[in-house]
Parts: structure tokens; C-alpha cells; sequence
């Protein structure tokens, strides 16, 4: 375990210890599949929200617990993969969820809920999208004066705050967790042009970029010209095991 999370050490981005960008986590063919199982799901298996639809995989995520079902082996394929090499798990990941956004939706700002794990694995498939990382109001200076509450040591670890982005390219495994999970909201802008200029993974993404999306240069913009399909894999540690018991 220790050795594998030393793994992912390397993959570290950005002034947080606590977030990774793993470029190419998976192959073009693994792509494939996973995409052909995703677009292969019934229709009924899709909910429609008002700017993506998504698929739920591991059963219903209750304030208090998980009432699970069972991963399915063409996604339990990748959760484990993601488990083994990272090291950051308890224990197997027991829900996914699947996002679709058309070139020009995005997700609200938004920290992810109280009953998962505090670390999440993002899977990207499909066309690049920028994510946006926004501290918690409570970490903004305005904050802090309005509540007095400047005080040295403390005062400047929180003000480490700042906003910064990622960019996300199809096959390339986002962890985050710890403060960059709690401290933060993450989003993705409703655009269908977006500039990933001083992205904090500018160089891990540059090769990718420039061999399968040749942007432009000057502007460093992205043209979502593709939907773009994320798993958001996640763990529940309460799961409940008996239905009666809620
Ligand atoms: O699509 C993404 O990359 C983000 C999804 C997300 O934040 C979530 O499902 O909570
Ligand atoms: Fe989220």
C-alpha cells in the first residue's frame, strides 16, 4: 500500500498536496469499451438533469449509508485498477457515477456530499473540459474580515486558498481529496470554448494537447467539439446490508 501511494506521488499538480493528475490513466481501446458500455445502457438507465444527464452505479448514496448493488464487471475493471494503483482507498470503491456534458454544459460549483469518503477519482472520457477549483467562501479574505478573524499562523494557511483550475483530458485519471475536497467547490463553466492558459496541469496535458487537439496557441483555448463522459468513482463506507435497517 505504502509503495503504491508513493505511485501517485509523482502526480501531484498544483500548490496542494492533495490533489493528482494522472495523464493517460487508461488506453484508447479501454476508452472504447468503456464508452460502448456507457452509450450500451438502457435509456431508462439515464437521468436527465437540466444541463447533463448521468447514470448511478453502486446503488442509492442515502444521507446515512449505501443501500449498494452490485458494480458491474466493466466498471469494477477500472475502480480496481484505480484502488490497486493509488493506494488512497480503505476499501474497494463502491459507487460510480457517470456524467455526459454536451460541448456546452458544465456542473455548478459544488462540493461533493458528506456520505462518501473524502477522496474522489475522476475519470475523464471524451473532449478536454476545464474544472475550476473556487475555495469555500469561508476561506475568502472578505470572509475572514468581516469575522475578524486575521490571526497569524492560522490566518496564513487559510489564506493559501486561491482559486485554480485543471484541465482534463479524455483518459486522464483527477484525485483529489483532503483540503483540496473540503476546502474547495469544483465546477466546469457551461462553454463551449474554454481557456486552460495557467492551469496548474499545463505541462502534464501540454502532449496530449498538442498531438490529438492542436489548440490554439496564443489564446490556449479548447473547442469542445465532443460530449465528454466522467466517472466520478467514490467510496461509501457505511453500507447497509440489510434494507430494515434504515
Ligand atoms: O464531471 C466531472 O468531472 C465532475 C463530476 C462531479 O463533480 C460529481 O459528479 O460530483
Ligand atoms: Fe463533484
Amino acid at each position: 500500500m505504502e509503495e503504491k501511494h508513493k505511485n501517485f506521488d509523482k502526480f501531484k499538480v498544483g500548490s496542494l498536496p492533495t490533489l493528482m493528475y494522472i495523464p493517460e490513466f487508461i488506453a484508447q481501446n479501454e476508452q472504447t469499451i468503456l464508452m460502448n458500455h456507457i452509450n450500451g445502457a438502457p435509456l431508462s438507465k439515464w437521468k436527465s438533469l437540466k444541463n447533463r444527464r448521468l447514470q448511478n452505479w453502486g446503488g442509492v448514496v442515502h444521507e446515512k449509508g449505501l443501500l449498494p448493488q452490485e458494480l458491474p464487471p466493466w466498471l469494477t475493471k477500472v475502480t480496481q485498477k484505480i484502488c490497486e494503483e493509488s493506494g488512497l482507498f480503505p476499501a474497494p470503491i463502491n459507487h460510480v457515477l457517470i456524467n455526459e456534458y454536451l460541448p456546452n454544459q458544465g456542473i455548478m460549483p459544488h462540493q461533493d456530499g458528506p456520505a462518501y469518503f473524502p477522496v474522489v477519482a475522476i475519470l475523464s472520457l471524451g473532449s478536454p473540459v476545464v474544472m475550476d477549483f473556487i475555495p469555500h467562501t469561508r476561506f475568502t479574505e472578505k470572509s475572514f474580515e468581516e469575522e475578524g478573524a486575521f490571526e497569524t499562523g492560522r490566518d496564513k494557511c487559510l489564506n493559501d486558498r486561491r482559486p485554480f483550475s485543471v484541465l482534463l483530458m479524455p483518459r486522464s485519471l483527477l484525485i483529489f481529496k483532503d483540503a483540496a475536497y473540503s476546502d474547495y467547490l469544483h465546477g466546469i463553466k457551461d462553454a463551449e470554448i474554454q481557456c486552460f492558459d495557467g492551469v496548474v496541469n499545463e505541462v502534464e496535458a501540454q502532449n496530449q494537447l498538442e498531438l490529438e487537439f492542436a489548440p490554439s496557441q496564443e489564446l490556449k483555448n479548447i473547442h469542445r467539439t465532443a460530449n465528454r463522459i466522467s466517472l466520478t468513482c467514490r467510496l461509501v463506507l457505511k453500507v447497509h446490508k440489510n434494507l430494515f435497517k434504515f
